[in-house]
């Protein structure tokens, strides 16, 4: 049959509306590209946002292996930073401290250089090596509680010396008493 004879049953605007349909059909069904976009944008996300591997450096190796030692001698603290007049505090409540920080500033006055010290910090058993410092002083600056207690960073430091046979033979020091009127 020729192309341009109609079929008996169809009309010719039967046969045109069949042959734009098949020209209009896609290739892809909407799933097709819904599916398509969908690994598209994955991929996209994937891309721009994807984890960059960060390297975790291992601090143990990068940290400098410092050791801190911590300075027990008040000897050996007050010949590096030249000072030769050590107050020592025995506080609790920091009246003692502050007294002995104002006494150590003051030594400057009198041509000396103090240093605050507590007693619980140092290796008070040196204190017969005062003497390898020049025109030096020892000053103790020691609060009381109870029946003339001593606080409690200069309880070793008061144990220490009760049982002590140190020479201290050419040792100078003075003691700061604040004597309290009233009762405890
Ligand atoms: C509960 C208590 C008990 C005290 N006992 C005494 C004492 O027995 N003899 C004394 O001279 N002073 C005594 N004091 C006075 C303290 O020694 C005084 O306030 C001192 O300056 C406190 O020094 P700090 O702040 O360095 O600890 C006592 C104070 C308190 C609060």
């Amino acid at each position: 049959m020729d192309s341009s004879e109609v079929e008996p049953g169809t009309s010719t605007a039967d046969s045109a509306a069949e042959s734009s349909l098949v020209v209009e059909e896609s290739f892809f069904s909407t799933l097709d590209i819904f599916l398509f976009s969908l690994i598209a944008g994955f991929a996209i996300y994937w891309f721009v946002f994807r984890k960059k591997k960060v390297e975790i450096p291992d601090y143990k190796t990068l940290q400098p292996q410092v050791q801190t030692i911590r300075e027990t001698s008040f000897i050996e603290k007050m010949k590096k930073t030249g000072k030769n007049i050590v107050v020592f505090y025995g506080s609790q409540t920091g009246t003692a401290e502050e007294f002995a920080n104002r006494l150590s500033k003051d030594a400057q006055r009198y041509g000396m250089r103090g240093m605050a010290t507590d007693p619980e910090e140092y290796d008070m058993s040196e204190l017969n090596r005062l003497t390898e410092i020049e025109n030096t002083l020892a000053i103790f600056c020691m609060a009381t509680y109870g029946e003339g207690d001593p606080t409690d960073n200069a309880q070793d430091f008061y144990d220490w010396m009760q049982e002590t046979d140190l020479d201290l033979t050419g040792v100078k020091y003075a003691v700061s008493i604040k004597e309290n009127k009233q009762d405890f």
